[in-house]
């Protein structure tokens, strides 16, 4: 494996040093360093951060390739600067045993760009009725920590209270898509007075804040860890800081497309801009992005959701849910965040690598930049910007909401492992193992 020499780059924006990386770890850190023999990249004014996990990316694979793969979702994370996703479970079959999660992982080890951490379902089929082999997927080869019948919510109390019991014994955690169902039948868009005016059925904020409201009782009663997935209302904020100050092991995320767009954009009947949960207000954006920036949202996860354009180029009602994500996150999470002066790239570094990680137990990935770290490093420049054309897609799937928008900046590397993924901001070829 050849070696590399980050040259002049600037560690989470604040240092700037050369970073050597060999046999797949970070073997020097310090200025002026002797290439030797090494390629040498010119970091200059590139920002060096630790690769990037994602706690919630859909691969789509098995079940609907025609939308996107473990190969073709796992180039477009490493385009995106990721070294990790987690693949929600919600295929076809869905994820609920040892053999569709170790299928999954096996598919990440043969095609993948970066390392893909298999999520499990909670109940089988995600049908909310059984609890799946939640003990058979985290002792298989896939080493499965993180549980979730994302797509849909686990409403039955009963069940969800058994789940968080459960992964206990493994150090597990239940990732909730929180929608209460009753409350949400037939809902196309946030619930106010847009939805009346343009006849489209509300998804109301209660629908969501109801469920987190008893699942973080529920964490307190039976002294569990629980992940709330797509945070994206103030109320939902609230709930989650009120929990946490009681000690509740609770973390949340929010989505790149959470913290920049509204429910404004229903207006269009664009159904590129349907997604769950819905886009919500101004004032739901500027209290996600406060809570992000305290730490009351810990991480920012993609829910990159790919849809063929069948399914998304149809009648708003018609239309499937979902946006995809990996290949924008970094940017969106600039000029949200940073730009904004609400964040700094410490804080993205802690928010998009070190604290997903932690959540979804990949002890090798989120590590500092470090001597002796494994090298998952990305280089982004900052100072770069491009207007997104869905043509450009590495996502098999075209479904961005950001098209004709324009963008700051640019994943320029991503090495994982001490493999280059990205170089000069393109895919290596041949890099998948
Ligand atoms: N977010 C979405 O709108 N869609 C997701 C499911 C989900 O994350 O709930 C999908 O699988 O397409
Ligand atoms: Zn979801
Ligand atoms: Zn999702």
């Amino acid at each position: 494996m050849s070696a590399y020499l980050l040259r002049h780059a600037s560690l989470l924006g604040e240092t700037v040093a050369d970073v050597r990386i060999a046999d797949g770890v970070i073997t020097e850190i310090g200025t002026d360093l002797d290439p030797g023999a090494d390629t040498v990249v010119d970091a200059e004014g590139l920002i060096a951060l630790p690769g990037l996990v994602d706690l919630h990316t859909h691969l789509r694979e098995p079940g609907r390739e025609d939308s996107e793969t473990v190969e073709t979702g796992t180039r477009s994370a490493a385009a995106g600067g990721f070294t990790c996703v987690h693949a929600m479970a919600n295929t076809d079959p869905v994820a609920d045993t040892a053999g569709v999660v170790e299928q999954v992982w096996r598919l990440g080890r043969e095609h993948g760009w970066c390392d893909v951490a298999p999520v499990g379902a909670v109940t089988v089929g995600l049908d909310g009725e059984r609890l799946a082999e939640l003990g058979a997927m985290a002792d298989s080869a896939a080493g499965v920590r993180v549980f979730s019948d994302d797509g849909r919510c686990v409403s039955d109390a009963v069940l969800m209270r058994r789940a968080l019991e459960y992964v206990k014994a493994f150090d597990g955690v239940i990732a909730q898509h929180a929608q209460e169902p009753r409350l949400t039948e037939g809902a196309q868009m946030n619930e106010g007075e847009l939805s009346g005016r343009l006849g489209l059925t509300g998804w109301p904020a209660v629908a969501e804040e109801a469920i987190i409201a008893r699942d973080v009782l529920l964490a307190e009663h039976v002294g569990s860890r629980l992940h709330v997935c797509h945070l994206s209302t103030r109320g939902s904020v609230e709930i989650v800081r009120w929990a946490k100050s009681r000690g509740v092991d609770v973390t949340a995320e929010v989505t790149p497309h959470h913290l920049l767009l509204t429910d404004a954009l229903a207006a269009t009947y664009d159904p590129r801009y349907k997604v769950n949960p819905p886009l919500r207000t101004a004032d739901d954006v500027a209290a996600l992005r406060e809570a992000l920036a305290e730490g009351v949202i810990d991480i920012v996860a993609t829910d990159h959701a790919p849809h063929p354009s069948e399914d998304k180029e149809c009648e708003w009602a018609a239309a499937a849910f979902g946006m995809t994500g990996l290949e924008t996150a970094l940017s969106v999470v600039q000029h949200t965040m940073v730009d904004t002066g609400l964040l700094d790239w410490a804080g993205v570094a802690e928010r998009m690598s070190a604290t997903p990680a932690r959540i979804g137990r990949v002890a090798a990935h989120g590590r500092p930049l470090a001597v002796g770290e494994p090298a998952n490093v990305v280089l982004y420049d900052p100072a770069a910007s491009r207007t997104i054309d869905p043509r450009d897609a590495v996502s098999r799937s075209r479904n961005i909401p950001y098209a004709g928008l324009e963008l700051p900046g640019r994943v320029v590397a991503t090495f994982l492992r001490g493999r280059p993924t990205v170089l000069d901001g393109a895919l290596v070829q041949e890099v998948a193992a």
